[in-house]
């Protein structure tokens, strides 16, 4: 993708978002670019401007961070390239908090190019909410299980962007059940044809960003996703059938979160609900619940920005 060239205007943006994370002393400055930049020299002119707060850069890809972590800027790939702008910036946001360079409450600057391609257009001063649940990854890793953590995350992520962005304008529901594959099965039946059925197992696999684009569209049939230690969705579309005894569930949730809680009292898995009523995701391991993360929008006021696509290549 387009990297960022430091032209003349690039550079006055730059240096005016840092102006303003020190005037208001924001708490961090992210920067979402397309593609690669000259990393040492973003961070001279973060010194230059004796800007002490993180300086986040999210871009795509890992390869286009190369050098970033070493000029002392906090680098983040998102694996987004096709997604809007609001949904990269919400996923760096996210991304942020989970690698804790951000925190729940924090005051951020966002600069990035929301009309042209490769020029830096528009500055948003974006206030956290204290309900912004930080995923953290201490928190999957206390939860001991033989699913990798790349995976748990990959699910976890996906599952907080269908709690965020529902399907089609409306809000969405979803269930996927991570490891102990084998066992799970013996619990599910199809509700409907499972539309990955054919698919080869890399095209199956949640790590990979296009399946998880096909995962979302998806999470709005009816059933659960089981999805194997090493992030293959096995099945789709599978109802879940397993007693609910011993188990003590919060007042108000229905059959999705039963069977969720009931599946991991039976098996090892992992299930992961979002609720479609909230789109709180809920983590349950054990029959417990184990982790809650509310939909970070509620916390953010900038959802009615509408932005459009890039259209024309920026030239300084
Ligand atoms: N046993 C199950 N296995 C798999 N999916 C289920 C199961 N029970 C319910 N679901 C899915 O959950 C959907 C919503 O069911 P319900 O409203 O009872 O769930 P809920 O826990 O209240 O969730 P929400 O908070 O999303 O409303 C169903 O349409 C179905 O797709």
């Amino acid at each position: 993708m387009a990297n960022l060239r430091l032209t003349k205007h690039n550079i006055a943006m730059l240096e005016s978002a840092m102006s303003l994370v020190n005037e208001i002393s924001a708490d961090a400055l992210v920067l979402l670019l397309e593609g690669s930049s000259d990393w040492e020299r973003i961070a001279e002119l973060v010194r230059k401007k004796e800007c002490e707060k993180p300086v986040i850069v999210a871009v795509n890809t890992v390869e286009e961070l190369d050098g970033a972590a070493e000029a002392g800027l906090k680098p983040i790939a998102l694996n987004k390239e096709k997604a809007p702008l609001l949904e990269r910036l919400q996923h760096a946001i996210l991304e942020a908090a989970a690698d804790e360079f951000i925190k729940p409450n924090d005051e951020l600057v966002a600069i990035y190019g929301g009309f042209t391609t490769g020029r830096l257009d528009s500055i948003s001063h974006l206030k956290l909410d204290e309900r912004m649940r930080r995923l953290s990854t201490r928190d999957l890793q206390s939860l001991e299980s033989s699913v990798p953590l790349k995976v748990l995350k990959a699910v976890v992520d996906l599952a907080v962007q269908v709690g965020l962005e529902g399907r089609e304008g409306k809000p969405c529901g979803a269930l996927f059940v991570v490891g102990d594959t084998r066992n799970v099965i013996k619990h599910a039946s199809e509700s409907g044809v499972d539309p990955f059925r054919g698919y080869n197992k890399k095209a199956r696999n949640l790590l990979d960003p296009k399946t998880q684009e096909d995962a979302k569209e998806l999470a709005q049939l009816d059933g659960a996703f089981l999805i194997t230690s090493d992030g293959t969705i096995e099945r789709s579309r599978q109802m879940l059938e397993v007693l609910h005894e011993d188990l003590n569930m919060s007042k108000g949730l229905g059959s999705r979160h039963w069977a969720a809680a009931a599946i991991t009292r039976r098996t090892k898995a992992i299930a992961i609900v979002v609720s479609q009523s909230t789109g709180t995701v809920r983590l349950y391991q054990n029959g417990y619940l184990k982790m809650q993360i509310e939909p970070m929008d509620k916390g953010i006021k900038w959802q009615e920005i509408s932005f459009k696509p890039p259209t024309a290549s920026g030239d300084d």
